[in-house]
Formats: C-alpha cells, structure tokens, sequence
C-alpha cells in the first residue's frame, strides 16, 4: 500500500523532524476508537503547526499584469482581421493565459480565439472555448455573439438540438446588444431563420432515429436488492465472505445487474465529464463552473443540483483539496460524497447514523441493508457498509488517512463552513471510512468506472462507486461482466459464460488467469486488494494461456457421445474465428452464445477455443462510441 502514495512521507517526515513520531506510532496503536484516533490525530497536526492557516489561492497560480493580457489580445485581433488565423489563435492563447481565468479579460480572449477557430473550420474547439466562456465573467452586451457562434459551430458539428437551444439563447441575448435598431432586427432576422432550419432537421432526425432497446434484468428485479436479478441471491462463503449466487440457470447474455454510482468525480481535471453525480455526461464541449472554473457541466440543471448538492462548498477550497496528499482525486470524492449526506441530513442525524454503524456488530449477510430488509445502491449506509480494508490498515496507513480527514476538514473549516465541535470526532471518523470505501471500492477496483478507450489505450472518465456491483467477489475467469457504452454511468453487468443454479457470479477484478500464472495473481490479489484469492482457476492453479490445450481428446471432452458434434462445432468456430471482422461480433452473439453453451457442458475447462469465445462475448456486448 505504501508504495501507491508517493506522498506518503509529507506528514511523517514533519512529525519525525518534530521528533514525535514514534510516540504517534505507539499512541495510535493504543487508541481504541476511530473518533479517538481522529481527534488525536487533529491535536497533532495543530500542535506542530502542519496545518494551513488561510486560504491564500494565489499561491496556486501566477499571473501577469492584466494589461500584458490585454495587449496580447489587441495583437491577436490584429492578426484576426489580416486573417492570419493561426497567429491569432496563439496571441489570444497568450492573452487568456496571462490572466485569472475567473476575469472579464480571460473570457474575452478565450471568445475572441473560438472565433478564429471557427473561421479555421475547427468547430469543436471553438465550440469548446465558447462554452467555457458562458457562464463567466463575459460582457452581457457581447453575449448575443456568443450564442450566435456557438448555434453555428453547433450546427456544423450535428448538434442540432443544441444549436436551436444557443439560437434561442441569442435572440433573448439580443436586447443587452449594443447594437442600432436596424441591425439588430436585421440579425434578429437571420438568427430566426437559423433556428427554423433547425427545427426542421429535429423533425427529420426524429422520424429517422432509432431508439437503442432498453436493457432488462433477467427473471425482473431482485425483490430485497433491486439493482440485481430476481435469479440471485446473496450467500455467504468461508473463503469470499458474502457473495451473489444463481437461484436458476443464467444463461449467457442474461443481464444480471443494472446498477447506478452512489458518488462519483471525473478523473481528470480539465475532463469532458459532468461534475454532477446524476449525470456523469462525457462530452467534449462542456460548461465550466465559473466560481471554481475547475469543473465542468452539460448544463445549468447539473451545474444547481450540483451546487445543492455541495459543490458551493468545494469551489473555495478545491484548489486546497487537489493538493492535499494521497489520491487526490479520491480526496475530492469524499468531501463530495460527505457534503451531500451531511447537508441533507443535518449534522445530529448524520452523525447518529455514523456512530451507529459498527462493521463488527453487524451482521455480515445484512450488512448495508435498511430498515425494511432491502441493499439500496441509493442509501448512504449501504454505501458507508461497503467491503473496505479500514480495520486491517497498518498503522502508518491509518495515521495517513486520519491526516488526510483533519486537512480535508480544517479547509472546510476556514472557508467559513461551520461543524460543531461535538461532533467533529464523529465527522472526522465518517470521513476516514469514506475515504477508505472509496480507496477500496471506486479506485482499486477500477474495473466498472467509465472510460474511453482509443487505439489500444484506455482513458478512465470518473472513480464512481457502484454500492450493489460491488457486491461481487472476484473470479481470475469472471463469468460476469460490463457491457454497453463504456462512457456511461449506469453500469449492466450481463453474463458472459453459463451460470447454473448454485454458482456464485463472480467479476474480474482486472487479474485472469489466462495472463498471469497462479503465484503471481495471488500476490496481485494480496498488494492490491488485500485478499488470498479463493476462485476455481487458484485453487485447481488453472495454467495459463500458453499452456491451455487447444485440441479436443479424450481428456478433455466430458460427455463422449457428444464428442463428433463438438469436435465439428469446434472446426466451424475456428473458421469463423478468422473470418469475423471485431466490429461484427455483436451480430453473432447468438452463435457464440450457443457454442460456448455447448463447450461448457461438454469440455473440460480451461480449453482454448472457450477461453476465445469467452473474450469474444466480452467485446461483443461493450459498446465503444468512440473508435
Ligand atoms: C468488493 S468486495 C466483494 C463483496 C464482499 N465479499 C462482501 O462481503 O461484501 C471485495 C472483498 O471480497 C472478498 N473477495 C472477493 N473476491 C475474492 C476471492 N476471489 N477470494 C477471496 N476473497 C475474495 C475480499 O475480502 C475482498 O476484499
């Protein structure tokens, strides 16, 4: 665990120089309860001043004088109007760089180069620039201008919708205009033509457009875990702890559960992802946050829910949080996922609630589950209950973490936010527990976040925490998996292999046995996620794919009397094999499906042709947008 956080020393080093971290170790060690360690851990760092006393963002960046920016932009005007593009796009770079971006100076240099890209052919990025400009702080008189351009690049781009909404936005823009009357009725003029353009390709695209089919759990929904099929039930095992188990044979395909992120963060900072948990929309032209201007939103509806949300709390402080140590990115998902359950819930509910929660007295069967008897991906406490490394942590680990809750809390707390001061001990715990289910559950197990993926690389979109998925143990020969588009935020688990009754559905945490032999995986399992791990191809140390056979022979095939049939299937799916094009798979999921049905029963697993058609199925079901 030590060596993920690079960082790890920030805080040892300084309590080591201060000549007190044995006696932390030893203290630690002795502290009984998670508040105690909090509240120690808070003395601390206060007592030897490790903690920031101000919030002084402008330490985090440097900038010139406005008027350097200014000039930059004249100079970038000048080339605009010789048309020399190019340089224009440069000067205005220059200009927007040398200034706050929350200033009235950036948002007229950024306008200015989505104009030249505009002239450049280069819609997205002038559309790009248009909307992170919008909401800023952009002269209301020039904002008619804004719209105007971007209904166009919209519209050059496709996106129809979006540009009859921009068209609509410039003629409300259109009285702030400082602008004759004549002209203005002639611009109004064009505008509305523009828009009724528009509402007719809308009425085209309409009829033409097919609906993607709606995907259902098999069997319907599970009556006390909804987010899963009524053909599972929740087991425990000696060697896994709880998992899902078929009731009734699943078949290939089946779609086993269909889950929603409890709390989610895009991954990256100038990501083309939606901050609001809700929605998670990947887009490449998005609306930036313009009190932060760290984050980005499809909308304004996103932009208020998110605010409601917390996000009015996390703008002072952002900055501070992205450079607090350990994964900070994780560290901003669980301040996010703190607010929004302490603001809705009042600090006296919210802090009964943490305080009740005990992982050892609970049952492990029901752990996470309400009142009425139902594991609600929605519900803070399933959340909160999840599977988390937080009580076997080494000491060192736990001290990093409580380091990481006192920083978090005391930005909070010196952007004014008030949190009582009998229930800090409570707060601070929650938030070391937060932060240890979201290590656990959205980082480390990365396998369902949504992602991109673009000639062989694979781009993670956000850290989402998916309470129900996470309901899976782990098989090195997952007989579950992800599918369809791989940007979205709602996840669909389907089956990729039989499943009869009785079998425990398990995922791949990102470690197969086809890749790694079995010593290697096991030292995976035991670094990354803290578990031996107990699946079939461990225990019966399955051999890899160089070593798997290939041929059918006696000892292999199961069943006999069904060995010409299988063995001429087998001769069928190996021509196929090769003539099949990756992008036509899905259309011959029935064909797999049938075949590695046939396979399963009749085969001794692990056999190569299965393993091939296991894959296939796999990247059948996976919808990439974007290759
Ligand atoms: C995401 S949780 C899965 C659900 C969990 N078993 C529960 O009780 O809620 C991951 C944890 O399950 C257990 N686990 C998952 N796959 C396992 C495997 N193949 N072998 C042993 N333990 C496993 C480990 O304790 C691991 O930390």
């Amino acid at each position: 665990m030590d060596l993920e956080f690079d960082d790890f020393s920030y805080y040892s080093t300084r309590l080591l120089l201060a000549d007190v971290l044995d006696d932390v170790y030893v203290e630690m060690a002795k502290t009984q309860s998670a508040k105690s360690r909090f509240m120690f851990t808070r003395d601390l760092l206060r007592k030897h001043n490790m903690l920031d006393s101000s919030l002084d963002t402008d330490k985090f960046f440097e900038y010139e004088h406005p008027t350097v920016s200014e000039s930059y932009r004249q100079r970038g005007n000048e080339f605009f109007k010789a048309k020399m593009y190019d340089e224009a796009v440069d000067m205005y770079t220059k200009s927007l760089k040398s200034c706050k971006p929350t200033t009235e100076c950036n948002a007229l240099a950024v306008a200015n180069r989505s104009a030249a890209h505009f002239r450049m052919g280069k819609y997205d990025l002038c559309l790009k620039g248009l909307r992170v400009v919008m909401w800023a702080n952009y002269p209301s008189k020039l904002a008619y201008k804004l719209y105007e351009r971007a209904g166009n690049a919209e519209r050059k781009l496709g996106l129809i919708e979006s540009a009859k909404e921009s068209y609509a936005e410039c003629l409300t823009r259109l009285d702030e205009a400082d602008m004759s009357a004549e002209n203005k009725l002639k611009f109004r003029a064009a505008v509305e033509i523009a828009a009724t353009e528009c509402d007719q390709l809308l009425t085209y695209q309409k009829r033409t457009m097919k609906t993607p089919p709606v995907e259902q759990l098999v069997g319907g929904r599970n009556e006390n875990i909804p987010a899963l099929s009524a053909f599972v039930e929740l087991k425990m095992s000696e060697n896994m702890g709880r998992g899902v188990y078929a009731t009734r044979d699943i078949n290939p395909g089946d779609v086993v559960a269909i889950d929603e992120p409890y709390i989610s963060v895009p991954f990256q900072d100038d990501s083309e992802v939606c901050n609001y948990n809700g929605c998670l929309k990947f887009d490449f032209a998005l609306f930036r946050c313009p009190k932060c201007v760290m984050v980005y939103y499809c909308n304004k509806d996103c932009m208020n829910k998110d605010y409601e949300d917390g996000h009015h709390l996390v703008c002072p402080i952002i900055c501070f949080i992205k450079s607090t140590p350990g994964i900070s990115k994780i560290n901003e998902l669980a301040l996010k996922w703190f607010l929004k359950d302490y603001l809705k819930m009042g600090p006296k509910k919210y802090c009964s609630i943490v305080d009740n929660f005990s992982e050892s007295k609970t049952d492990p069967i029901t752990r996470g589950f309400n009142e009425i008897g139902q594991y609600k991906s929605d519900n803070f406490l399933t959340a909160y209950s999840l599977d988390c490394s937080e009580n076997k942590m080494p000491t060192h680990v736990l001290i990093f973490f409580n380091c990481i809750a006192v920083d978090i809390l005391h930005y909070l707390t010196l952007s004014g936010f008030k949190i009582p001061e009998r229930y800090m001990g409570s707060v601070g715990a929650s938030l070391v527990r937060i932060l240890t289910v979201l290590d656990s559950n959205a980082r480390k197990l990365s396998i369902n976040n949504p992602y991109i993926s673009h000639q062989e690389l694979t781009f993670i979109l956000a850290f989402t925490l998916y309470p129900t998925i996470s309901l899976f143990n782990h098989s090195c020969d997952g007989n579950i998996k992800r599918s369809g588009v791989i940007t979205d935020r709602i996840r669909v688990i389907k089956a990729v292999q039989p499943i009869p009754k009785g079998t425990q559905l398990c995922c791949n945490y990102g470690i197969m046995f086809k890749e790694d032999d079995k010593e290697l995986r096991q030292r995976v399992s035991n670094d990354r996620f803290d578990f031996n791990c107990y699946c079939d191809p461990c225990i019966k140390n399955w051999p890899t794919l160089k070593f798997i056979p290939n041929r059918l022979s006696t000892l292999n095939i199961l069943n006999p009397k069904m060995a010409d049939t299988v063995s001429s299937e087998c001769e069928k799916f190996v021509k196929f094999k090769m003539s099949v094009k990756p992008e036509d798979l899905c259309q011959h999921l029935n064909y797999l499906y049938s075949f590695i049905k046939l396979l399963y029963t009749n085969v001794k697993r692990p056999f190569a042709l299965y393993e091939d058609c296991l894959e296939m199925i796999g990247d059948a079901h996976i919808i990439n947008k974007f290759l």
